[in-house]
């Protein structure tokens, strides 16, 4: 297994951003950084500040305006369009409008900087679309037509097709936008796995903040007010860098998890005794319901949740059941009635 960290990508004092006749339009500046084999990076940051523009401008397809982009020791400008083709491979969400051509040789297409002008695929490009194909755990999607596939399926065929293109770079643009929830957390495991596996360098811009924080080994923060922020994401988390960067009203950052979550206000509290699932299932149910609930609340009834191996749920006074409730429904029924 390859797993050396090495920086493949440097910035040094880069500026991204547009060129117009009279005007020119500066998405973000100063940006000296790296980015490291190995390791998955993700890139998070609201709507239009300036995720694409960033991955549109350390893939080549479009120029930056100040500073240097260093692809493993190279200035990007100093590589032919063949040698990128063979350093970094791009993902890109837009539905590919590809009609009567299979996924594998969809994914054949990735061999493009390697053969000839036809694009015959010679045995050992076949090894390698297979290769890629057997990493990603598509078989049995290879011979399917690509237009047939789902949004998840089609995602993991681009992967896949990005990893024939063998680069040791790969950058995709939110790739798990668009997915259901068991997919996004399967192709950013996907992901995260290749750069174990495989040492590559990715870089990938998302939405997914939770899965982000996660997943990733390294996540970088991106915003109109401090630039490029970058971190591991406990490391962002403890110097308070995500707590600042996505606070909302409704949203706090909870140390404990290091991860978000929505923001209740109480009007009542009762204490609530018991343990395991159980106990955090009510807790949250009735902190979703606006009553502050947990051990330590002092007040005159109390919920009793059991443990797992105990049925249903009790409302106690003076430390006795007076009050029964089977599901957690119930239980939230009969306390609307005592507050
Ligand atoms: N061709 C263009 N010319 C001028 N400005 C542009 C161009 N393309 C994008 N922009 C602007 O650059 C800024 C950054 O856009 P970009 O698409 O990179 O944001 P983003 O972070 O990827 O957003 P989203 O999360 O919505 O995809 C936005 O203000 C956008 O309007």
């Amino acid at each position: 297994m390859e797993n050396k960290k090495q920086a493949t990508i440097r910035l040094k004092n880069l500026a991204i951003g547009y060129k117009a006749k009279n005007n020119t339009k500066v998405v973000a500046s100063g940006l000296c950084t790296e980015i490291n084999s190995g390791e998955l990076t993700c890139l998070l940051g609201a709507n239009g500040v300036g995720k694409s523009t960033l991955l549109r401008t350390l893939s080549a397809f479009q120029p930056k305006l100040e500073g240097a982009i260093y692809i493993m020791d190279r200035e990007i400008e100093t590589y032919s369009d063949k040698e990128l083709s063979r350093t970094i491979g791009v993902v890109l969400t837009e539905k590919c409008d590809v009609r009567n051509m299979t996924a594998r040789e969809l994914i054949g297409m990735g061999r493009s900087p390697y053969t000839g002008f036809w694009g015959t695929l010679r045995g050992e490009d076949r090894e390698i679309v297979e290769r890629s194909i057997a990493l990603v755990k598509i078989e049995n999607l290879a011979d399917r037509m690509v237009h047939t596939l789902s949004d998840g399926e089609r995602q993991k065929v681009m992967i896949a097709k990005a990893l024939a293109q063998q680069t040791p770079v790969i950058f995709l643009d939110e790739p798990t936008a668009f997915l259901d929830f068991p997919s996004k957390v399967e192709i950013m495991q996907l992901l995260h796995q290749l750069t174990r596996e495989t040492g590559k360098t990715i870089f990938l811009s998302t939405h997914d903040l939770e899965l982000a924080l996660q997943i990733a080994d390294k996540i970088w923060l991106m915003d109109r007010q401090h630039g490029i922020t970058i971190g591991t994401p406990e490391d962002l988390a403890l110097e308070g860098h995500l707590s600042g960067f996505f606070a909302r009203k409704g949203i706090v950052f909870d140390m404990e998890t290091g991860l978000f979550r929505v923001e209740n206000q109480y009007s009542s509290q009762v204490q609530l005794v018991g343990h395991g699932q159980k106990y955090a299932m009510a807790r949250k149910a009735l902190q979703r319901n606006g009553i502050l609930a947990n051990r330590n609340v002092v007040s005159d009834i109390c919920v009793e949740t059991g443990n797992l191996a105990t049925p249903g749920f009790g409302i106690c006074r003076d430390g006795k059941v007076v009050i029964e409730a089977k599901t957690i429904e119930e239980l939230l029924e009969q306390l609307k009635v005592l507050f």
